[in-house]
């Protein structure tokens, strides 16, 4: 039996700092939105106890991939000794601030709970997503949510679900680079979720990052021009809101040279989850 998961994408639709930890980890407020677009994996029992991934992604070494931590994390939680061979289509730009690398690893603890019959709840998989990322829990729990703490402490929300315009201006941005960048804002106020709602929606990383990439700073300015358009996460993919699936398609043909994209529809409920209830109800 193979079971084949999706593993979407978030935007971040509003990004505060709000301080630094002693241990250089920094304080979010931050609203997280799923995508109907990510990546897959299709994963199947191996009979020898063994994980296998392919294809590997290039620049990451198996052991360090986010679905292979997944599930050897997994193993050493649980004791459990049985394998897997895992396929995965890659379809989210690295590095983009669409949480791909967070969401694969997600969605292996979920599919992995399943198919090897542990008995997780969801809080011990969002407990066990927080040690691998702290974008991993919002994946696990799979509901958009308000974010606080470094992601971990959330809250369900419901904002609109548009339809995006998401563009990848060809670059990776280091989420660890930008956090250690001493330019970078850190003293945004902590609002309640009604008072962060009701002002307009920011990302504090958004003119650093434009400073230190042009290319991000080009391709805002570009995409501007069609409609509110923002950065997600430390980016360095921008996105921009469409009242329909057609505008947004008209501004993506129009992008310039060398950036790719993609439209997508903003989804309060994960995809992942959607698709699981599908196979456990069959
Ligand atoms: C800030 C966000 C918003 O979604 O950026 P993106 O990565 O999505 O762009 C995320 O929370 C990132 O989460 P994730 O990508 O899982 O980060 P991690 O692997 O946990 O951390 C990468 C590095 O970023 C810094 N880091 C990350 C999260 C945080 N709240 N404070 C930090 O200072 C730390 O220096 C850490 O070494
Ligand atoms: N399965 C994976 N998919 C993507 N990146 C991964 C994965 N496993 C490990 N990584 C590492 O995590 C880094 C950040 O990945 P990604 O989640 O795509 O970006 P972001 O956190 O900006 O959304 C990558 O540059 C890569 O080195």
């Amino acid at each position: 039996m193979t079971l084949t998961l999706p593993a979407p994408a978030k935007l971040n639709l509003f990004l505060y700092i709000t301080g630094r930890r002693d241990d250089g980890y920094h304080n979010l407020q931050t609203l997280f939105q799923f995508l109907d677009y990510g990546d897959s994996l299709a994963f199947a029992p191996a009979p020898d106890g063994e994980l296998r991934l392919e294809p590997n992604l290039p620049g990451v070494p198996p052991e360090q991939n986010l679905i292979i931590r997944a599930a050897r994390l997994l193993q050493s939680k649980t004791g459990c000794t049985r394998g897997a061979r895992i396929r995965l289509t890659k379809r989210l730009p690295m590095g983009g601030g669409l949480g791909g690398g967070s969401s694969d690893a997600a969605t292996t603890l979920v599919a992995l709970n399943h198919l090897w019959q542990l008995g997780l709840s969801q809080k011990q998989l969002a407990e066990l997503g927080l040690q691998l990322g702290a974008d991993v829990p919002v994946f696990v729990r799979g509901h958009a949510a308000f974010a606080e703490g470094v992601g971990e402490r959330l809250t369900p929300a419901t904002p609109p679900e548009p339809w995006y315009l998401v563009l990848a201006p060809g670059i990776e941005v280091a989420t660890a680079a930008i956090f250690t960048d001493p330019e970078l804002p850190r003293n945004s106020p902590v609002l309640s979720l009604e008072q962060r709602l009701s002002l307009p929606w920011e990302n504090d990383c958004e003119a650093l990052v434009k400073k230190r990439h042009p290319e991000v700073a080009k391709l805002l300015g570009w995409l501007l021009e069609y409609a509110p358009s923002r950065m997600t996460g430390t980016g360095a993919c921008v996105f921009a809101t469409f009242d329909s699936r057609e505008a947004a398609e008209q501004a993506l043909n129009k992008a310039p040279a060398g950036v790719s994209g993609f439209v997508a529809k903003g989804c309060n409920t994960s995809p992942l989850f959607g698709a699981l209830r599908q196979i456990t109800d069959n």
